[in-house]
């Protein structure tokens, strides 16, 4: 018979050898035997997801950087995680992102990451994602946006307002906060879509609470992709323990709660809207019941925020940063709103979409804005993929394959002299266009497209029109103290951080 302490004592050495005997088969398994065992990259990024885990939850973002380091050594198809091939060939993004009846899936854990698994954004599977997005559709097609026009100028009238505020009172104007109250779709489409707003530009420092919590939200993705229960355990919270938590996040729990209230009071036929919301158009539409519930509803009005918000604010920031560094860029783009408000009258967005200068310069903003800069992973369940020149590697269906915007936008045979802000090279090679990728592209590409280039185009029209240069002597919008490392890209924090770790750019009328 066993003796009790001989029998404790063996309990935690069988544990560790087991521990160590999977531990070596699972290395055996990533290293030699897995469907993607034969791609080039480090051995250890194959055998663990601790050093991806490593570079970008340890050191904020980093692992772009390092990726791009293993194309350089191994090639345009690197393995980049035991589970996980990433490629940075620019012909192969409309491969990867494909419409129409490609199927292409997204991984469950990044799907998760934002904490809201029953959205648009998060549908994991093809088929329950076309359901989804076909019925939110409607209200961001360019013929909605179109009619949305005026809701945006309003909206762009009361940015401009608020900007001459700043020149009379010669205070410094904290430019990411009013873009962010600006684009914030509590403040454009919200009273379109949701048939309400908050009023954020009219707030006097713009109410950058609720932003922050977002920001927060993107401070914490690497470490909620990795580990996707902090997110579960502060949404099982009670409130005010997640408010005092977290800065801000007492605003975004407020407003959480008034889109509850809204989609209850649509449920009840207490609401006294005139039926156009999307909460309105997916309770009405035929969905299956399951996808009509509160609980995914509000997902889904919180998704359409998060995702339209910072994006554009930030592509505004860049987009106005440039542009004033440099005066030949602000002269020639004045010059061209000039010319056409003389000819045309009022600019309206079809005729500001007309505008070849501008043009450039939104699409140039967008390229060094780069719109979402992590990596996108997707899943061809049932098609082999091949990138163009390595027959030897084909992509076997099933595997999770990624790319991301950065290392596109950054790319010198595509781009020459890549970070440097040249709208000129729009003009120069108009087949340019399908290297920019910001909105990501195919079946899952941006929704919200033609509402952000309409808000681009209206606010940087307005504002490069409104406060063109003056005569001499006269008070010039400027940028105080900004200087490009406010806006060039430091690491993938879901969106881009920036190298002075400081994105609050600020312009002031001297
Ligand atoms: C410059 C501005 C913007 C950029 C660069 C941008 C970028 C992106 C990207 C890259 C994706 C794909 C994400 C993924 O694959 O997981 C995406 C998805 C999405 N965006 Fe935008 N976005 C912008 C503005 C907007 C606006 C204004 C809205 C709406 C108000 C919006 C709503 C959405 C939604 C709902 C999705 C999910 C679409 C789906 O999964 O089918 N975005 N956006």
């Amino acid at each position: 018979m066993l003796d009790w302490h001989s029998s404790v004592l063996s309990a935690p050495a069988i544990l560790a050898a087991t521990c160590i005997v999977y531990t070596i088969v699972l290395v055996i398994y990533r290293l030699y035997l897995s469907p993607i065992a034969r791609f080039p990259g480090p051995k250890l990024a194959a055998v663990t997801g601790l050093y991806e885990f490593w570079y970008d939850a340890i050191r904020g973002g980093k692992y772009i950087w390092e990726v791009e380091k293993m194309h350089m050594n191994y090639g345009p198809v690197v393995r980049i995680r035991p589970d996980e091939i990433h490629v940075s060939d620019p012909d192969f993004y409309g491969v990867l992102y494909a419409s129409g009846q490609e199927r292409r899936d997204k991984v469950k854990k990044n799907a998760r990451q934002f904490g809201a698994p029953d959205s648009v954004l998060a549908a994991v599977h093809h088929d329950l994602h076309r359901m989804r997005r076909a019925t939110l559709s409607f209200f961001f097609s360019k013929s909605s946006v179109n009619r949305l026009e005026p809701v945006i100028q309003e909206k762009v009238d009361q940015l401009v307002d608020r900007m001459r505020g700043f020149r009379t009172t010669r205070q410094p104007i904290p430019v990411f906060a009013m873009f962010t109250a600006f684009t914030n779709v509590v403040d454009v489409i919200m009273e379109y879509a949701f048939a309400r707003s908050d009023r954020r530009l009219a707030h006097p420092e713009f109410d950058p609470l609720f932003m922050e919590a977002f920001s927060a939200a993107g401070d914490l993705c690497h470490w909620t992709l990795h580990m996707n229960w902090i997110l579960q355990m502060l949404q099982a919270l009670p409130e005010w323990m997640a408010k005092a938590m977290v800065p801000g996040l007492g605003k975004v729990i407020e407003f959480q709660n008034k889109i509850k209230g809204q989609i209850r009071d649509i449920e009840n036929g207490t609401n006294k809207q005139d039926g156009n919301t999307i909460f309105h158009h997916i309770l009405a539409s035929d969905m299956p019941r399951s996808e009509k519930t509160l609980g995914r509803l509000w997902q889904e009005g919180m998704v359409v925020v998060g995702a339209g918000t910072e994006t554009t604010a930030w592509t505004l920031v860049v987009g106005l940063t440039y542009i004033m560094m440099n005066d030949n860029i602000r002269r020639r783009l004045e010059h061209e709103l000039q010319e056409a408000k003389a000819s045309i009258g009022m600019l309206r967005l079809k005729d500001l979409e007309q505008l070849p200068y501008l043009s450039a310069c939104i699409k140039e903003s967008l390229r060094l804005s780069y719109g979402v800069t992590s990596r996108l992973p997707r899943v061809a369940p049932n098609q082999t993929l091949e990138v163009s020149g390595t027959t030897d590697l084909r992509i076997p269906a099933d595997v999770h394959i990624s790319m991301n915007s950065v290392m596109i936008h950054r790319n010198p045979q595509v781009f020459p002299d890549p970070d440097a802000f040249h709208p000129e090279r729009w003009l120069d090679n108009p087949r340019l266009s399908r290297y920019l990728v910001s909105f990501s592209k195919g079946a899952r590409q941006c929704l919200g497209v033609n509402l952000a280039y309409a808000e681009l185009y209206m606010a940087l029209g307005a504002i490069f029109d409104q406060f063109r240069t003056p005569d001499e002597g006269e008070l010039r919008l400027q940028l105080l103290g900004a200087t490009v490392n406010d806006v060039a890209i430091a690491g993938d924090m879901f969106v881009p951080s920036v190298v002075s770790n400081n994105k609050h750019v600020k312009a002031i009328f001297e």
